[in-house]
C-alpha cells in the first residue's frame, strides 16, 4: 500500500536541494534526478513542492517517471483534489495552450507537409511550436536546408514508359517501401498523440522505419513493444557511460533494433532562441526555488544551453571502438557535416553516417544538409559507395528525396513534419508517408525513372546554382596567420 502524502507535506520540499513533485497522483523525490533531466533541471525546479502533471504529460508517457526513478524516490500517493485552487493552475495553463481542436483543418484537407505545420499551430501550444520549429540562433541553417534543396533543379527525361514505378529499398536488413525514415526527435510526445509509440505504429503501417531517440517520451521497453518488427535507435552518449551501456544492451536484446545512430553534433546544447524566449519567460515564475538559473544572461534566456545535462561533451573518435565492444549492431555517426569527418568515420569502420546539422538546431551557419552530400561527391565519393549514407534536414517534398538519392543517399530522414503530423495521431503519420510516396512516384515519373534506387543518377539533377558553395578542402587563399613578432 503506497504511503499517502498530503499537500502540506509536498509543499515543504520545494528547493533544488530538497525537491518533490507530484505527477498524476504520485509524489516523487526529484532532488538527484533534476540535474540529469534531458530537458534541463529548471522545468522540474519550477514545479518543486507542487503538481507537475500537466507539464509532465505534455512531453512524457505516463510510466516514464516511475520506470526511470529508483523505487526509493517514489514518496507515496496524493489525492489530486488536495491541491489548492491556485496550484491547479498547471492544468489551466495547458488548457490555454492546447487550443480547440475544432479550429484544426480536417486531415483530408492536408495535401503537403507544410500544411501539417500550419495545422499544428491550431492545436499545439506556442511553447511546443517553438520547441519543435526552432533552430539555433538566427535559424540560418534551418532555413538554408530548404533553400539549398530548392536551388537544385531536376532534369526530366521523357518517353521512358513510367507506367510502373518502384520506390522500395533495404536498410540494415529492413525492407522499406520508400527510402525514408522518421528521424529521431527527443520528447516526441510534445507533438501530440503517443509520440514515439504513434511513430512506431505509423511507420510500420506506412512501410518505413522510425529511429527513436535517447531522450524519448516513453520507456524503451514500451517503445519496442509498440514496434511490430523493426526500429533504429539514436544514442546520445551519457556522461555516465553505464547508462548508455544499459540502454544499448536493452535495445539490442529486443532483436528489433537494426542499427544505432550515435549523435555527435551537439556536444553542448546550442542557443535555441525561439525555445529559450518562452522558457525564460516561464522561468520568472520559478518561485521560492533555489536554483542557479535565474532566467537570463547576457546572451539571452540561456535555459536550453544550460540543459545539456547528460550529454558527454568529451566524446571523441575513441567512441567508435567503445561502441563496437558493446554491440554487434551497425553503428552510424549522426551529425557529419564535412568530407573530412566522413572520411574519418569511414576509416574507423563505421557502418554508415548521417549527414545532418540536426535540422539547423546544432551550429547555426553549418552547411545545408544537401550540400554536405555534394561535398562528399566532390571530395570522397568512396565513402558514398562503401557505407550507408543517410541525410536529413529540410526535406519536405518527394522531389527533395529523389534529389538526395540521385546524389547517392541511401535514405532520407524527416523530423519536424512527422512531429507536426502527430496532432492527427497515427493517421497523420501515415498521411505524411502517403503524401511522400505520391510525390516521390510523381517526381520519378516526371523525370523518367522507374526504379528509384537503380535509376537515380546525378544526371537527373542540375546543381549549378549551388556548386560554388561547395568548399575546397583548403581555403582557396586564406592562410592561418602565425605572427612573426610579438604583439605590441
Ligand atoms: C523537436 C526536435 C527534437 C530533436 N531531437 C533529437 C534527438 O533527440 N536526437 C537527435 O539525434 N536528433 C534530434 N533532432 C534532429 C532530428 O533527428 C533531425 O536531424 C532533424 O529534425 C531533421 O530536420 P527536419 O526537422 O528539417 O526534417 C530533433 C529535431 C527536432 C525538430
Amino acid at each position: 500500500m503506497p504511503k499517502s502524502v498530503d499537500y502540506s507535506e509536498l509543499a515543504k520540499h520545494d528547493s533544488a536541494e530538497d525537491l518533490w513533485i507530484a505527477v498524476n497522483g504520485e509524489v516523487y523525490d526529484m532532488t538527484e534526478f533534476a540535474q540529469g533531466h534531458p530537458g534541463g533541471p529548471d522545468v522540474i525546479y519550477k514545479y518543486g513542492g507542487n503538481d507537475a502533471s500537466s507539464a509532465y504529460n505534455e512531453a512524457h508517457g505516463p510510466s516514464l517517471i516511475r520506470k526511470s526513478l529508483d523505487v526509493k524516490f517514489h514518496m507515496g500517493s496524493i489525492d489530486p483534489k488536495a491541491f489548492p485552487k491556485q496550484s491547479q493552475g498547471n492544468t489551466k495553463e495547458t488548457d490555454e495552450k492546447i487550443k480547440e481542436s475544432e479550429e484544426r483543418p480536417s486531415l483530408d484537407s492536408i495535401i503537403n507537409l507544410d500544411d501539417f505545420e500550419q495545422a499544428a499551430t491550431k492545436s499545439l501550444s506556442a511553447k511546443a511550436m517553438a520547441f519543435i520549429g526552432g533552430g539555433s540562433n538566427d535559424n540560418i541553417t534551418r532555413d538554408a536546408n530548404r533553400s539549398a534543396l530548392n536551388n537544385i533543379w531536376l532534369r526530366p527525361r521523357v518517353m521512358k514508359n513510367v507506367k510502373n514505378v518502384n520506390t522500395t529499398t533495404t536498410l540494415f536488413g529492413a525492407q522499406l517501401d520508400l527510402p525514408v525514415y522518421i528521424a529521431p526527435t527527443g520528447g516526441a510526445r510534445t507533438g501530440g498523440a503517443e509520440g514515439e509509440l504513434t511513430f512506431d505504429r505509423g511507420a510500420a503501417a506506412g512501410g518505413i522505419i522510425h529511429c527513436f531517440a535517447t531522450p524519448s517520451s516513453y520507456p524503451y521497453d514500451e517503445i519496442l513493444e509498440a514496434t511490430p518488427e523493426r526500429a533504429l535507435f539514436q544514442l546520445y552518449v551519457n556522461k555516465d557511460r553505464v547508462q548508455s551501456e544499459a540502454a544499448i544492451q536493452k535495445i539490442a536484446a529486443s532483436g528489433k533494433v537494426k542499427a544505432i545512430l550515435v549523435t555527435v553534433d551537439v556536444p553542448v546544447v546550442p542557443k535555441r532562441e525561439d525555445d529559450e524566449r518562452i522558457k525564460s519567460n516561464e522561468a520568472i515564475v520559478i518561485a521560492g526555488v533555489k536554483t542557479t538559473v535565474t532566467g537570463g544572461d547576457k546572451k539571452g534566456g540561456g535555459l536550453a544551453r544550460q540543459s545539456s545535462g547528460f550529454i558527454d561533451s568529451s566524446v571523441d573518435w575513441s567512441l567508435i571502438p567503445w561502441l563496437r565492444s558493446l554491440t554487434s549492431l551497425p553503428v552510424l555517426v549522426k551529425g557529419i557535416q564535412t568530407a573530412e569527418d566522413a572520411r574519418i568515420a569511414h576509416s574507423m569502420g563505421c557502418d554508415g553516417i548521417v549527414l545532418s546539422n540536426h535540422g539547423g538546431r546544432a551550429a547555426d551557419h553549418a552547411p545545408p544538409a544537401i550540400l554536405i552530400l555534394l561535398e562528399l561527391q566532390k571530395h570522397c565519393p568512396e565513402v558514398l559507395s562503401s557505407m550507408e549514407v543517410l541525410v536529413d534536414g529540410g526535406f519536405r517534398r518527394g522531389a527533395d528525396i529523389v534529389k538526395a538519392v540521385c546524389l547517392g543517399a541511401s535514405a532520407v530522414g524527416l523530423g519536424r513534419s512527422f512531429l507536426f503530423s502527430l496532432s492527427y495521431g497515427q493517421e497523420g503519420v501515415e498521411r505524411v508517408i502517403d503524401i511522400l510516396r505520391d510525390e516521390i512516384e510523381t517526381a520519378m515519373r516526371l523525370c523518367g525513372m522507374t526504379d528509384l534506387m537503380r535509376d537515380a543518377h546525378p544526371r537527373f539533377i542540375n546543381t549549378n546554382r549551388v556548386d560554388q558553395l561547395i568548399p575546397e578542402e583548403e581555403h582557396p587563399y586564406a592562410k592561418k596567420i602565425v605572427r612573426d613578432r610579438p604583439r605590441l
